[in-house]
């Protein structure tokens, strides 16, 4: 199991302080709208890899009028205390502490895994690639953290090319230079998708059949494709270097670089219906993205390669029907990992019975209901 049993928020969002002692369970919390429910899993959020559930700046999480930054600290399963603080006066960046001693954020990606799902991914099967890609590459963020870093060493050299591009007139060796950075990058990056394409999958398929429909998915990029077939590394950076150096002309033409892995697609097809997701109704697109996330946490949880994660569902319990809710809180309770859920109601919850603990969270503090 991986728990939170501790967690203190101080001057983060509209929290000055706070500290909630819980255990395994589920944690529901209920409150009224904008009494603080979203900032406490954003709170949580910042133990896992990047700037947590609304991708906030750092110091935009700083409570306002509080003069210096802010701080978490949590206690993992009664054992680990973990925290991190950020210092707007100071350096501006967060330090990270595992048990009193300074840790990389590396470190504590492998003590903990967290998987959400917001009311902002909603529209991701029906919205454009980039929002899929940005959703998957979250789910794969989870599974594999060093994902992170090859995306950004990706994004900084294709920054260098499309600077390049713009001004029209490529210098053969240099761009020959930024493109092998980036075909290395995107080597990792596609074979890290696919990878994770493959467990999710998987875990998708052997899910129970019933309330959360499952879905057939697709890397829509050629490296990933290659990565699929089981390609190695090498050919796949191959077929990246040939792809950029042969769309040169094209990409000057366009002013970007118009393939590679920052332009891959990830298809999803609602099996039931076999019909692509963005076409089925909002309640079935809602119900398939909670199946997908329970198979992201059942994958992550079987991996066996780290601890399970913990799974933060905001909003998620409000738009299900009494027994869809009932079936998610049946998943919830055997999960390896503790789930946290928001809605504006306790009764929201009552499917639970004493299988969850409940906060009520109201304008900036929060207190256990039993
Ligand atoms: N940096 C900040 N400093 C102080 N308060 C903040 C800060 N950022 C956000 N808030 C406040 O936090 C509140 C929103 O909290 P949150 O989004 O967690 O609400 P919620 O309980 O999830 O509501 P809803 O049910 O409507 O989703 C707002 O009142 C907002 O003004």
């Amino acid at each position: 199991m991986t728990a939170l049993t501790r967690l203190s928020l101080t001057d983060f969002r509209n929290y000055a302080g706070l500290t909630l002692r819980l255990d395994a369970r589920p944690v529901c919390l209920y409150g009224s709208n904008g009494a603080g429910k979203t900032n406490l899993l954003e709170a949580v959020s910042q133990f896992g890899p990047g700037r947590g559930l609304r991708s906030a700046q750092l110091s935009e999480m700083t409570r306002r009028d509080a003069p210096g930054g802010w701080a978490l600290a949590a206690t993992l399963d009664d054992e680990q205390k973990i925290s991190i603080t950020l210092d707007t006066a100071g350096t501006a960046k967060r330090t990270v502490r595992i048990d009193g001693a300074p840790a990389s954020p590396g470190d504590l990606a492998e003590r903990i895994r967290i998987v959400w799902l917001t009311p902002a991914m909603d529209g991701v099967f029906r919205g454009g690639a980039s929002d899929r890609r940005r959703f998957f590459d979250r789910l794969v963020m989870a599974h594999l953290p060093a994902h992170g870093k090859a995306a950004a060493r990706y994004d900084k050299a294709l920054a260098e090319r499309n600077a390049l591009i713009e001004r029209g007139h490529v210098d053969p060796a240099w761009a020959d230079a930024i493109e092998a950075r980036l075909a290395e990058a995107g080597t990792e990056m596609a074979i890290n998708r696919a990878i994770v394409l493959e467990a999710l999958q998987i875990a998708i398929d052997a899910r129970p059949e019933g309330h959360f429909p499952k879905a057939d998915l697709t890397l829509e990029g050629a490296a990933e494709a290659a990565a699929l077939k089981g390609e190695d590394f090498r050919t796949i950076f191959d077929l990246l270097v040939d792809a950029y150096h042969s769309g040169r002309r094209r990409d000057i033409g366009a002013g970007r670089t118009l393939s590679g892995p920052h332009r891959t697609d990830l298809a999803v097809i609602h099996r039931p219906t076999a019909a692509p997701a963005g076409e089925a109704s909002t309640g079935q697109q809602k119900a398939l993205l909670i199946g997908l996330v329970l198979a992201s946490a059942t994958a992550l949880s079987a991996g066996g390669s780290g601890p399970s994660p913990l799974l933060l569902l905001d909003e998620a319990a409000a738009h299900l029907d009494p027994d869809r809710r009932a079936a998610l809180f049946d998943e919830l309770t055997v999960l390896g990992g503790q789930a946290w859920l928001t809605g504006t109601e306790a009764f929201l919850f009552e499917a639970f019975g004493d299988r969850a603990q409940r906060i009520r969270v109201d304008e900036g503090s929060a207190t256990l209901a039993e």
